[in-house]
């Protein structure tokens, strides 16, 4: 059977509308955000301080680097994995197949980038190249997305996402159409969402810091916390490849711009914010106030973690004996939900411990600024809207028994406030 149009899921996002204003304000915000790091007086609210003309944003060179990026990255995920795992049942009952190398094309990228940096590549130009590369991920994004609705087109019925296939075609380029695009056994949304993105997101920094080093002689105790701390949380998310495997964007979401964008542009060029502003703006950190911010990101990734692996354990094997003693309610499903535990303090610990990070990222940039808090603001709203999101599709499952969860945990996110 051929692709239905006008699917009954409910509109997300705002609709068409709201698919399309994102569509534009997605980019001219990340390109924003790039412009106003390097000026001056680094306003968030406000103008961008010019616009840049074509000569600045298209450069050949980093069409060639972006393109190499890519296809460094589209091999190291075709080398032979240690593991291969297998993902959530499908509509079919089928089970797709996902090599588990993530963590290994980290560690492979770094040592071609040693090894390149040892030869004279300079990583140090990067930071220049920003803008332009930038907009090349935003130009492959588009046209990738455009390739995968077409790919959509001529795809079986059952490998469309819940969502994302209103009929509308702005909406469903948008939110995307087919749940799990592969050409043979290459998953194009499994390979973006967590290698070309994080780890050039991670090498940004690193130029960053490069740079700095550069202009005043060493890296500034700020710069070294933001690496520090990103690098950990990159890191940790390809240590723990499997575990994508179960996130709503695998499992629920269509490919489409959202994902294709938010993966290749606005990862790396956004989540990369703190280590721009601190280049063009440098702060000056104490030890004292330095050991506080990473109290913070430890209490934060210790709580993210930490609730991430009691779920993933919990799901993988409820007797396991680390979750074995948790306090559990049965659901209709025959799966449980917990109740004690990170579970059992908010319905998200998850998000809390992110946040909890979130603002350690920004903090070792002072607080002359909003800027650096921009990653905060977006990312609180994001979490916000995603628990939102996630509760309705968990109604949807659990029914009765997600209604006793909530009365059992009432705080969402943020124990006795919200
Ligand atoms: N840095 C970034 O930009 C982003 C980071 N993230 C991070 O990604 C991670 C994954 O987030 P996300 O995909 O949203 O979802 P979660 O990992 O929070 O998973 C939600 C699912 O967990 C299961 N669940 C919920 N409550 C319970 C319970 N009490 N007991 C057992 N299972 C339960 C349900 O699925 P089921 O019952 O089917 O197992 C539910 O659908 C988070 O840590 C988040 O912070 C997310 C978005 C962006
Ligand atoms: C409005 C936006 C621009 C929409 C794009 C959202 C995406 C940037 C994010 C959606 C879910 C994400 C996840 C991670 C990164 C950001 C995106 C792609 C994640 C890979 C970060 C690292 C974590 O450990 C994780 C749990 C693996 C994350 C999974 C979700």
């Amino acid at each position: 059977t051929m692709a239905p149009q006008g699917s009954q899921a409910p509109l997300e996002f705002g609709g068409p509308l709201g698919a399309a204003a994102l569509l534009l304000l997605l980019p001219a915000t990340m390109f924003h955000l790039l412009l106003v790091a390097r000026s001056g007086p680094a306003r968030l609210l406000g103008p961008p301080p010019y616009l840049p003309g074509p000569e600045e944003l298209w450069s050949p060179r980093a069409l060639l680097l972006w393109l190499t990026w890519l296809s460094l990255q589209v091999a190291l995920y075709l080398l032979p994995a240690r593991k291969v795992a297998e993902g959530q049942e499908l509509k079919d009952k089928s089970r797709l197949c996902y090599p588990i190398n993530g963590f290994q094309a980290l560690v492979l990228t770094a040592l071609l980038v040693g090894l390149g940096v040892s030869v004279g590549l300079p990583l140090r130009a990067l930071p220049e190249m920003l803008l332009p590369l930038a907009f090349v991920a935003t130009l492959t994004a588009f046209i990738f997305s455009l390739f995968l609705y077409m790919k959509a087109l001529v795809a079986p019925a059952s490998a469309l996402a819940p969502g994302g296939n209103s009929g509308n075609p702005i909406y469903d380029f948008f939110l995307g159409r087919e749940l799990n695009p592969r050409i043979y056994s290459f998953d194009f949304k499994y390979f973006c969402e967590l290698r070309p993105g994080l780890i050039s997101w991670v090498l940004i920094n690193l130029a960053l810091l490069a740079q700095e080093a550069e202009l005043r002689g060493s890296p500034s105790l700020a710069m070294w916390l933001v690496n520090g701390f990103q690098l950990l949380y990159v890191g940790d998310a390809l240590w723990h490849e499997e575990a994508v495997l179960t996130t709503m964007d695998i499992t629920h979401d269509g490919f489409g711009f959202m994902l294709a964008f938010g993966d290749l542009a606005w990862v790396p060029f956004t989540y990369s914010l703190q280590a721009q502003f601190l280049l063009y703006h440098p702060q000056s950190l104490g030890l004292p106030m330095a050991s506080v911010i990473c109290l913070i990101n430890a209490i934060g990734y210790y709580i993210f973690r930490g609730a991430n692996s009691q779920k993933n354990t919990f799901r993988k094997n409820p007797s396991d004996p680390r979750v074995a003693g948790l306090e559990t309610i049965p659901t209709a499903t025959g799966r449980k939900l917990l109740v004690s535990g990170w579970w059992g303090m908010v319905r998200h610990p998850n998000y809390l411990g992110d946040l909890i990070m979130a603002l350690a990222w920004s903090l070792p940039c002072g607080v002359s600024h909003l800027l650096p808090y921009f990653y905060l603001l977006y990312f609180t709203a994001l979490l916000v809207h995603r628990e939102a999101r996630d509760e309705q599709q968990c109604l949807q499952k659990y029914g009765l028994a997600w209604h006793e969860y909530c009365q059992r945990v009432p705080y969402r996110i943020v124990p006795y406030i919200y």
